[in-house]
């Protein structure tokens, strides 16, 4: 029973027990977004409205918006499609993985926080941020926590989302500004890590793959890269390994301008050169799998590394587990306490 249903009332309309009051206070756990459908339409569509944000591209409109739309969004779309299509998940629960794990994880972490309305939320496409706020305000609630979903601070994912609060009014809203190095988070990725490579046997390297960053924002000042690199730190701490035992590397570039390095593909590259036969792969600015993790690193670069007489094996992100949840719930609940 959700938190906020009415208990059984008796047959003459008197409760039995007292009604639970509707939650006045919501946490809104936000993600990038992602198509609709695995169709060149819906991925047109996602793409246009994503890469049409500045804080994502900054380029001039003139130039970039002729460019994204008479270019890049026909030559995108179907090869993309395609690649969604290869990991959409089945059934009335599936869908894109980014969505349905998502939900899923609103979920597990509404279960630890019976007291508060827990929804997710889409930046770009559906489930609208914008339009979450709006229907919860039309629920009765009156306040809301917004979580989004990057462990690490990015001008070109938090920073959106904050934009979204500045301009919608619907609610009072404190944002959490990242939880690259809160420790329930790091002890939950550690020890998903240590799981894995006890079920599955552990590779002789561990490779942390974060989405990638143009160098230029992090020169400016985005404290992004900064943030993997402390994170991943800890999370090595943790599992007791020595610094030759893991790397640091950046995927899913995308333009042509100088992005974060070391590369995840160069990366592999030179640990097979290096003659390194078994690599873990861990996606821990990814709170979710998505086509970034599950396409790029474990079917793509996988295959890749095959190639080379490697294996190569994927940890998968924290999704909708128990110890994500409760991290993230406690993470919620201090955001709450200290609201000013
Ligand atoms: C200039 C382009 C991009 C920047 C900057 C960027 C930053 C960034 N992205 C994420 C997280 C995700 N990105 C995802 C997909 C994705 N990202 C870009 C481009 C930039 N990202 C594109 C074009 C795409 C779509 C896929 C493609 O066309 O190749 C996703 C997955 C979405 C899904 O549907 O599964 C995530 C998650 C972060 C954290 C970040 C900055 C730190
Ligand atoms: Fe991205
Ligand atoms: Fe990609």
């Amino acid at each position: 029973m959700p938190a906020h249903a009415s208990r059984d009332a008796a047959p003459d309309g008197a409760p039995t027990v007292p009604t639970d009051p509707a939650p006045d206070t919501a946490l809104v756990l936000v993600n990038l977004g992602t198509p609709d459908a695995p169709t060149p339409s819906a991925v047109r569509r996602y793409l246009g409205e994503f890469l049409s944000d500045r804080r994502v591209v900054a380029l001039p409109r003139w130039l970039w918006l002729p460019l994204l739309h008479l270019v890049i969004l026909p030559l995108r779309a179907t090869p993309v499609a395609k690649k969604y299509a290869s990991i959409w998940l089945p059934g009335d629960d599936g869908g894109s993985p980014l969505a349905a794990h998502t939900r899923r994880l609103a979920r597990a972490v509404q279960a630890q926080l019976p007291s508060l309305r827990v929804v997710d939320a889409m930046r770009y496409g559906t489930p609208a941020l914008s339009a979450r706020l709006r229907e919860l305000r039309q629920q009765g609630v009156r306040r809301a926590v917004v979580l989004p979903l990057y462990p690490q601070y990015s001008t070109t994912t938090t920073a959106s989302v904050a934009d979204v609060l500045a301009r919608e009014h619907a609610l009072p809203t404190r944002m959490v500004e990242d939880y690259h190095v809160d420790a329930g988070w790091l002890d939950a990725v550690a020890d998903s890590i240590r799981a894995h490579r006890e079920a599955n046997g552990a590779g002789e390297h561990l490779l942390f793959s974060f989405h990638g960053l143009p160098q230029r924002l992090v020169d400016a000042g985005d404290p992004y890269a900064r943030q993997c690199e402390a994170g991943a730190a800890a999370i090595a701490q943790r599992l007791g390994l020595a610094r030759d035992a893991w790397t640091l590397s950046y995927q899913s570039r995308f333009g042509r301008d100088k992005w974060l390095e070391p590369s995840t593909e160069g990366t592999l590259h030179a640990l097979a050169a290096r003659g390194v036969r078994n690599v873990d792969v861990v996606a821990p600015g990814f709170a979710v799998d998505c086509i970034e993790t599950l396409e790029e690193v474990a079917m793509m670069l996988a295959e890749k590394f095959a190639a080379h007489g490697g294996t190569l094996r994927y940890i998968p992100c924290l999704n909708d587990s128990r110890p994500h949840a409760h991290a993230l719930a406690d993470i919620a609940r201090r955001a709450l306490e200290n609201w000013t």
